[in-house]
């Protein structure tokens, strides 16, 4: 709820109807009518706009009652009220990479890691208005879920601040006929709006008060489907738009596109949802605040499986098995397969036959799906679907476009699975229609989906993958079964030039689990073979020797750090021969700064570092920005051949603190010792008070952490040779540049300090000017474009004489005149040790700086 909560001041129908009638008002008094001719006008008038408000109202509480039907079941079978759990929201910042260009380069904005993992962190930013919102998460991380939880709160009044809600999806962009307006998009296309008795009057009343609106579009599923929208439009067509948005000759794409674009409506909310992948600078650079939806913690899912297991003897067994069963549990991150998981715990298995890998949960999963129906007949039907989820996920798309035919048998198939999912895209409901919806619900009925797909109205129907990693195992088992092109299931084979490209997810899964399928229960694609026992056999020793080939071929030093990340999970998925492979390859030094570190990516690594222990080999890791949670952390640190490793300052605190209390000495030993920040480069605010943290606790001023471990202070700030400040859209000012003052005096080994253009005055660096000179070995600072005026440049020349390692100073750009400059130069003299002082800018008076530059070279 506090997404938008602060975006707009709550207000009522009532405030903006009146105002969207006001005008109108005005212009139906006309100053020629005679008092009593105006009176009873404004009568009737007054009449019109109760019966016009009650319209609207009488909609807008359709609409809710509708939508609350529609959003109360998460998926079939499961409902909302009953199984919702709430996932860890965070923000992220956006920032521009390059600050000293203007230029705005595809690359200039980057969604960069977590800056905080605060839950509450959306309350923040009290009253900025927050028009834009993106909402990113993976393939079932919950997006629609949250969605759909938003729209039901809506429907109980919990969002007073809008009036009108739209969900519109992406998968609407598949009508491509030039057939609609606005209005039509809002009210036919619109899934959860109901039938509507007069659409012109809602459509007025949307359009006077747009800042009451909020318009979600879900269902687009990578950042890339929305840049294609923002592409400039034809002018012919913003023209016509703009001029009359009635007019229903515009196709969908063109109407998102001018949304996006804030053409149409341009004062609504807008709550976009998509996957992470694909670039996205044109819409970041739109975006007013950044979420993502991190799936479920340990104490969520248990919350989720104590709701699911109703029966309390099950429920006890499915927790055991999950503890037992680790790689599972840290799947169960991720709701969809949290769910997943449960149906297999609800089979009541041993903790033996529990799935081990992402392959052998939906294998398991799969297993159940082939017992209904005819043997052969459901074989080769769902050896159909196999084949068309391939082509999705060749085509990165999770629907069966619509000129694709298919036999209806495999439809039905399909849906009957659970595998498929019937998606109408325009709901042109009747009343007559919502009642019978509301009774079958009542009745708990289903709709019939064979039905369905064959009825009149096919043509708005669409049919979805009802879930991405089922759509990448059934395309895996067809590359495994059928496809003689199984050289394509195997990663980074695309031209050096895509390779750094991200993958597209379902991609990415597929080649995952085609790998995972070549080396567990070959029992069971043997079933949908049609070839002999021994043809098949000899099919598959031939592809997994192609698969160690194309490991062993690989070039470790190209890939980049999330590909090394991707190869993890791929040898854990297969067998343990490619895991030593890859064990014996890993790189040393492991730099996942940015990379997202999922619980189960950071199991899958975990294992590789461990098989590279057995191999004799050591490594260092760099965690910075990749979201880690702290149990992940601790669970990398507890391996004994980690060198070193970095990670948020913040993070690793907390870590030994809980280390601390739990008594357990030599992981804190080890995560201390190994710990390092060096070379630093804040890039937010926060991290100068992490520091700061860093150093209190490096002097033993800290509260939570004693141990004697720590009194002889923290090595990685003993070891800190460079001290960047490059923070993104903030400055440390006077302010930071005092706390960092305080803490300089323990950072003894800095060598290079880093503090341009961070806006400091003469009150900051007097104050650091006093620490400087405690520092004995640092030879570069650099001040250049701040605020310095002559009175710091006085303090600062006091000090230089001082310093006795500086070699290089720069405080170019500031704004010293000549007073300040001349007292450089002058202490300059007894500074033998220094090459060279930057100091120009255009407030130092002309002839001044010439001088001091003819009396001392070193002065540039
Ligand atoms: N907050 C939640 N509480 C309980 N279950 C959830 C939650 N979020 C998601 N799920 C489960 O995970 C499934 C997938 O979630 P959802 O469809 O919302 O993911 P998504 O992020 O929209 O994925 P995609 O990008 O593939 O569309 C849901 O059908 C539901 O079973």
């Amino acid at each position: 709820a506090p997404i938008l909560m602060s975006s707009s001041p709550p207000g009522s129908l009532s405030d903006t109807a009146s105002k969207a009638v006001s005008s109108s008002c005005v212009s139906l008094r006309s100053p020629s009518c005679g008092e009593d001719h105006g009176h009873s006008q404004a009568f009737t008038f007054e009449t019109n706009i109760f019966s016009f408000l009650k319209r609207v109202k009488d909609y807008i509480q359709a609409a809710k009652s509708h939508m609350y039907q529609l959003c109360l079941e998460m998926e079939e079978g499961l409902s909302i009220m009953s199984h919702y759990v709430d996932p860890h929201v965070t923000q992220r910042e956006i920032y521009r990479l390059g600050k000293s260009t203007n230029k705005c380069s595809d690359k200039e904005f980057s969604i960069t890691g977590r800056t905080h993992r605060l839950k509450n962190s959306l309350h923040s930013n009290e009253g900025k208005s927050r028009r834009c919102i993106l909402l990113l998460g993976n393939a079932g991380m919950g997006k629609t879920t949250l969605i759909k939880k938003l729209c039901l709160d809506w429907s109980r009044d919990s969002f007073p601040q809008f009036d009108f809600v739209f969900l519109l999806d992406g998968k609407g962009l598949t009508l491509t006929e030039p057939v609609h307006s606005l209005q039509t998009l809002l009210l036919d296309l619109s899934s959860i709006a109901p039938c509507c008795v007069d659409p012109d009057e809602v459509y007025a009343q949307v359009l006077a008060a747009p800042k009451r609106v909020l318009l979600i579009f879900d269902g687009f599923d990578e950042l890339r489907d929305y840049e294609s929208l923002l592409q400039t439009q034809e002018k012919d067509c913003v023209t016509l738009l703009q001029k009359d948005s009635k007019m229903q000759t515009f196709t969908v794409r063109q109407l998102y596109s001018a949304i996006l674009q804030r053409l149409l409506l341009p004062g609504c909310t807008l709550l976009l949802s998509s996957r992470p992948r694909g670039a996205g600078s044109q819409l970041l650079r739109r975006v007013d605040a950044l979420l993502e939806v991190c799936g479920f913690t340990s104490d969520s899912i248990e919350t989720y499986l104590t709701h699911y297991f109703t029966d309390p003897d099950l429920r006890a067994s499915a927790f055991e098995c999950l503890k037992s069963s680790s790689y599972l549990h840290h799947l169960c991150w991720n709701p969809a397969l949290c769910r997943l998981a449960c149906m297999v715990l609800e089979q009541g298995r041993s903790s033996e036959d529990l799935p081990r890998t992402l392959t052998e949960l939906y294998d398991k999963n799969r297993h159940n799906l082939s017992k209904n129906g005819d043997e052969s007949d459901s074989k080769d039907l769902l050896l159909q679907l196999c084949a068309l989820a391939w082509e999705g996920v060749k085509a990165n798309s999770s629907s069966i476009p619509r000129d694709r035919t298919i036999p209806t048998k495999v439809k039905v198939f399909g849906m009957g699975m659970g595998i498929l999912h019937p998606q109408n895209l325009r709901r042109r409901l009747s009343n007559e229609d919502n009642r019978n919806l509301e009774k079958k619900r009542v009745e708990g009925q289903s709709e019939k989906k064979g039905k369905d797909i064959n009825s009149a109205d096919c043509k708005d129907l669409i049919l979805v993958w009802t879930c991405a990693f089922l759509q990448s195992y059934l395309a895996a088992v067809h590359l495994n079964v059928l496809d003689r092109s199984f050289l394509q299931a195997l990663p980074f084979q695309t031209g050096a030039k895509c390779r750094r490209r991200p993958k597209k997810e379902e991609l990415e899964l597929t080649q995952r689990i085609v790998v995972g399928l070549l080396y567990h229960k070959k029992e069971k694609l043997q079933h949908l073979h049609s070839q002999t026992e021994t043809v098949f056999r000899n099919t598959l020793t031939s592809r997994q020797g192609l698969a160690a080939k194309h490991l062993a071929g690989l070039s470790y030093s190209n890939l980049v750090p999330a590909q090394v990340l991707e190869l993890c999970n791929y040898v854990y998925e297969a067998s343990t021969k490619l895991a030593t492979q890859l064990a014996e390859n890993l790189p040393e030094s492991l730099r996942f700064n940015g990379v997202p570190f999922s619980p189960p990516d950071v199991f899958a690594m975990k294992d590789a570092l461990r098989r590279g222990g057995a191999e004799g080999r050591n490594f260092c890791l760099d965690l910075e920005n990749t979201g880690i949670q702290i149990s992940g952390l601790r669970a990398l640190m507890s391996l004994n051949n980690i060198n070193s490793f970095r990670a948020c300052i913040a993070d690793v605190i907390s870590l030994w603190e809980q280390l601390e209390q739990s008594g357990e000495e030599e992981l804190l030993q080890g995560a201390v010792s190994k710990f390092h920040i060096h070379p630093l480069k804040a890039t937010q605010v926060c991290h100068i008070a992490h520091l700061e943290k860093l150093v209190n606790i490096h002097m033993n001023k800290s509260s939570q952490l004693s141990h004697s471990i720590l009194a002889d202070g923290v090595p990685a700030v003993k070891d800190l040779h460079k001290l960047e400040f490059d923070l993104e859209e903030s400055k440390i000012e006077d302010e930071g540049a005092d706390k960092l003052a305080m803490v300089l005096d323990s950072l003894t080994s800095l060598e290079v300090l880093n503090l341009s253009q961070n806006c400091i005055g003469d009150h900051g660096v007097k104050k650091l000017a006093l620490a400087l000179k405690d520092l004995p070995k640092l030879h570069c600072l650099s001040l250049y474009s701040n605020e310095i005026s002559d009175e710091g440049a006085e303090s600062l020349a006091a000090v230089l004489p001082q310093m006795p390692s500086l070699t290089q100073l720069d405080v170019g750009y500031n704004k010293l005149q000549g007073v300040g400059a001349q007292s450089l130069a002058l202490s300059l003299r007894d500074c033998k040790k220094v090459k060279t002082l930057r100091m120009w800018n255009q407030c130092i008076p002309y002839g001044v700086f010439e001088r001091l530059q003819r009396q001392d070279s070193r002065i540039l």
